[in-house]
């Protein structure tokens, strides 16, 4: 048995601060008659994990002696995370994900539609709520610019379904000229509305795109939503890079984490030779996460192929999952979900129970 034990123990992903069996995640193994059952429960969206941990382990395992077959039993059942601010959390939703930025333009939403999609064919149920009520930007991401929510009561909102993601913008509600001109306090409440007046259901992640900025308004808005934790936005240049000092700066002020940094259009990579250049220049998401001391998730390239999906309603994690530019949305899921899960402390799971 401990030969078994001691090849599992070599699965410890890139991110994983703990092997698979360190890390609690393998519940019972038992070999009886040549066949090695092997019991796994997965508190994290992992699908890539579970078919890497067959793919590496199977072999080593079946070289052991008396091991003839091998029967994986695999619950995944995601955890919720502890929130770091006192808002109460919403009814059957695990983890609040904020994807914000310093300034507009960098792309947060674009990474917000696709980490959620990433995370969702990682076999976690997900929302995606677009926050951001200046320019909501989700509806044409999605293709859904005339979708419009249901009520079945008068009083709540059922989200619009959308390539498996429960979704809910203030798009769909509103034209963009009046949201536009809103202030604060409408801004506030509208958010509030979206967030507890929809009947999500149970969801493991929610992903929140939230308006760009540091302002008073971004503030009050961050600190209303029970946020587990931030994925913050940015592109490499330089001037991006001091706002996004700020924003880290403000969100530790109000004691919500920054989970990690994402780097958006590092790099322009040539539709017609593949050709890479650092049009943004380059390392600066790296320096920043070095300075701050927090990950830096995931540097993905500026390809007319991303914003050609985007305008086209048809983002490439759901058009073209296995793509280049797919991937780099891929992992940064897999890192979303495994630093979320290590960062935090797990906390009983609410359930979703409709309003009579
Ligand atoms: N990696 C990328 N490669 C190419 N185009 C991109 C990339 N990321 C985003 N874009 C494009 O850049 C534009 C801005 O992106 P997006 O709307 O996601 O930014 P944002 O930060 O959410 O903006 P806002 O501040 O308006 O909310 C869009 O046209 C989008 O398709």
């Amino acid at each position: 048995m401990e030969q078994i034990w001691q090849q599992l123990r070599l699965f410890q992903p890139d991110g994983w601060p703990l092997d698979i069996v360190s890390a609690g995640f393998v519940q019972q193994v038992n070999l009886e008659d040549g066949l090695l059952t092997i019991s796994l429960l997965w508190p994290l969206a992992s699908n890539d994990w579970q078919q890497q941990l067959q793919a590496e382990i199977e072999p080593r395992l079946l070289a052991l002696p008396k091991v003839q077959r091998i029967g994986w039993q695999v619950r995944q059942e995601i955890a919720a995370l502890a929130r770091a601010t006192a808002v109460p959390g919403i009814p059957g939703i695990r983890n609040v994900i904020a994807v914000a930025s310093a300034k507009g333009g960098v792309g947060k939403s674009t990474v917000a539609v696709n980490l959620a999609l990433a995370l969702s064919r990682q076999g976690a149920r997900v929302g995606l709520l677009d926050a951001d009520i200046y320019g909501p930007s989700i509806p044409t991401m999605l293709g859904l610019q005339t979708a419009r929510p249901e009520s079945p009561d008068g009083k709540h909102m059922r989200p619009v379904p959308a390539s498996g993601l429960a979704t809910l913008s203030i798009g769909y509600l509103v034209p963009a000229e009046e949201s536009v001109v809103w202030r604060g306090p409408m801004a506030s409440k509208a958010l509030g509305q979206l967030l507890h007046e929809t009947l999500w259901g149970d969801l493991d992640y929610l992903i929140v795109d939230m308006p760009p900025g540091t302002g008073d308004i971004q503030l009050t808005m961050a600190q209303q939503i029970p946020t587990t934790a931030v994925v913050m936005v940015t592109t490499p240049q330089d001037v991006a890079l001091i706002d996004v000092r700020k924003g880290i700066s403000m969100l530790e002020k109000v004691n919500i984490p920054v989970l990690g940094i994402v780097e958006n259009m590092s790099v322009h990579v040539c539709s017609q030779c593949g050709h890479e250049e650092p049009l943004f220049g380059c390392g600066g998401g790296a320096a920043l996460a070095d300075e701050f001391n927090i990950p830096l998730l995931a540097s993905l390239p500026l390809h007319i192929n991303v914003r050609r999906s985007m305008d086209e309603g048809q983002p490439v994690v759901a058009s073209a999952p296995l793509s280049d530019l797919a991937s780099g949305y891929h992992r940064l899921a897999r890192q979303v979900a495994v630093r979320l899960y290590f960062s935090g402390k797990t906390i009983p799971a609410t359930i979703f129970t409709a309003p009579a």
